[in-house]
């Protein structure tokens, strides 16, 4: 079936991208879900067109689970899909190979460089933690006018993490303090494909002079260049006109120089003559803050305390998948007009946590309990049987049986040899104590937190 004859198709469709807003947030859908189109479906299989290979490389690899996900859920007969190339789509009747691709030629009016800033990514609305504090404080140098001590700045750090961010807030900041400063953002992708028409059109001096003309220029995700040699060349030349100018320049990838393969050396050293900030996965209390800033800056969203908590241990791959969290569990209660409690939080992300589930270990189990009750890792399997090593170990066994799926007979093997009805004791005879030993019941709160983060 393809969507010419297709309402209902379209109509889930038109749903989905309304989640895959709510979810990712305005500008991650603007740049890389809108252009998404579902064409048609055949066999069971949702057909989905982009404009690039790019893109086409970015949606499979980002956002393919959660479209496998949403299109199965929401189309009857749906069970996969497949992604298509197709420059321009002229119209969604007829199957996907039918339509040739088309060359896609940028219209950029002279004035206009680069992207438009999004407002929303400020440095207020950056919180700061360990592990990006080198990379907010060099861009607020940037961002502040004043002599740079190094230029130019180079952020890394793998997808999500705020890079983008930094550079939209110091484009803002730095056009705050001086109205007249030109900035001008975009991602190398944009660099890449606008020389390539001004090459087409014979016109790269003025390709060359916008871009040279600026205060700030800003190029993210600087990896996509890897590779394409002319793209390369040319962006070398801006690199040091803008520098040797006194411009401000920054650049972010998803790693470091030095595992930038397929970019030319002297990009590289150039690189290297400024300051190269990393940004690293966000630790529980930073995700903690950025989510308490996030609902902060929701009106009307009320998100309990333990929902927070639990959305940050268990959501620790990056800031974008912890936002994208946040902003589904709040969609979907508007929607059906529910509380966002702990129970509703667990059933809509059903999927996203299972994706981020911790394998709990046996080893894992004893060294923590160990560590927390100061006694010998060795004692865990030893055949002591003092108490000050005794309790602990049947904490750890009961730990063991709660928090992984191992039998029984595994558990009492990896405790030292020892049988299954010991373990069985161990569980049953902690079970009892909890109830009433307050002191015990914290102990296990707490070492299930530890183990759980
Ligand atoms: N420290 C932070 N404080 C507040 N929001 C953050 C922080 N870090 C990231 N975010 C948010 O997470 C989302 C993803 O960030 P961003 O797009 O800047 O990531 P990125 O590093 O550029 O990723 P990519 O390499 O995939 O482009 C954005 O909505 C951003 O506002």
């Amino acid at each position: 079936m393809f969507l010419g004859d297709g309402g209902d198709a379209r109509t889930a469709w038109e749903s989905i991208r309304t989640m895959l807003r709510a979810e990712f947030g305005q500008r991650t859908y603007d740049s890389w879900l809108k252009p998404v189109e579902l064409v048609g479906v055949e066999a069971g299989e949702a057909i989905l067109a982009l404009p690039t290979h790019f893109m086409a490389d970015w949606i499979r690899n980002h956002f393919l689970d959660r479209l496998r996900a949403l299109l199965t859920a929401q189309l009857a007969g749906v069970r996969s899909i497949r992604l298509v190339v197709q420059p321009v789509i002229r119209d969604r009747v007829g199957p996907a190979e039918t339509l040739e691709p088309q060359p896609i030629v940028p219209v950029v009016p002279a004035d206009v460089i680069g992207l438009p800033l999004e407002e929303r990514y400020s440095f207020d609305s950056f919180i700061v933690g360990k592990s990006n504090e080198l990379a907010y404080n060099a861009a607020r140098t940037v961002a502040e006018g004043g002599p740079m001590p190094f230029n130019p700045l180079f952020l890394h750090g793998t997808t999500g993490l705020g890079k983008t961010h930094l550079m939209h807030a110091i484009g803002g900041e730095l056009r705050q303090r001086n109205r007249q400063a030109k900035v001008a953002y975009m991602s190398a992708e944009k660099f890449m494909v606008e020389f390539l028409a001004a090459l087409r059109a014979k016109d790269t001096i003025s390709f060359k002079q916008r871009l040279r003309s600026v205060d700030l220029l800003m190029i993210d995700d600087v990896q996509f260049i890897a590779g394409k040699d002319s793209t390369q060349e040319e962006f070398f030349h801006t690199m040091n006109e803008i520098i040797s100018a006194g411009k401000r320049l920054v650049i972010t990838a998803d790693r470091s120089p030095q595992n930038l393969e397929g970019i030319q050396d002297r990009i590289l050293s150039r690189l290297a003559w400024g300051l190269v900030a990393d940004i690293n996965p966000a630790d529980y209390e930073l995700r903690l803050n950025i989510l308490m800033s996030k609902v902060e800056r929701m009106p009307g969203a009320k998100v309990g305390a333990d929902v927070i908590d639990f959305l940050a241990r268990r959501i620790t791959s990056n800031v974008r998948e912890l936002e994208g969290a946040l902003n589904r569990v709040v969609a979907y209660a508007t929607l059906v007009g529910k509380a966002v409690d702990l129970d509703f939080t667990r059933q809509v992300l059903a999927d996203v946590l299972r994706a981020h589930e911790k394998k709990i270990t046996i080893d894992e189990i004893q060294r923590k309990v160990a560590d927390y009750y100061t006694v010998k890792l060795s004692d865990m399997m030893s055949a002591r049987r003092a108490r000050e090593v005794a309790r602990p170990r049947q904490v750890a066994m009961y730990l063991a049986k709660k928090l992984t799926p191992r039998s029984l007979p595994e558990i009492g093997r990896r405790f030292g040899g020892r049988d299954h009805t010991t373990v069985m004791h161990a569980v049953k005879r902690i079970d009892e104590l909890r109830a009433a030993d307050r002191e015990l019941e914290a102990d296990i709160g707490h070492l299930s937190r530890i183990l759980d983060n």
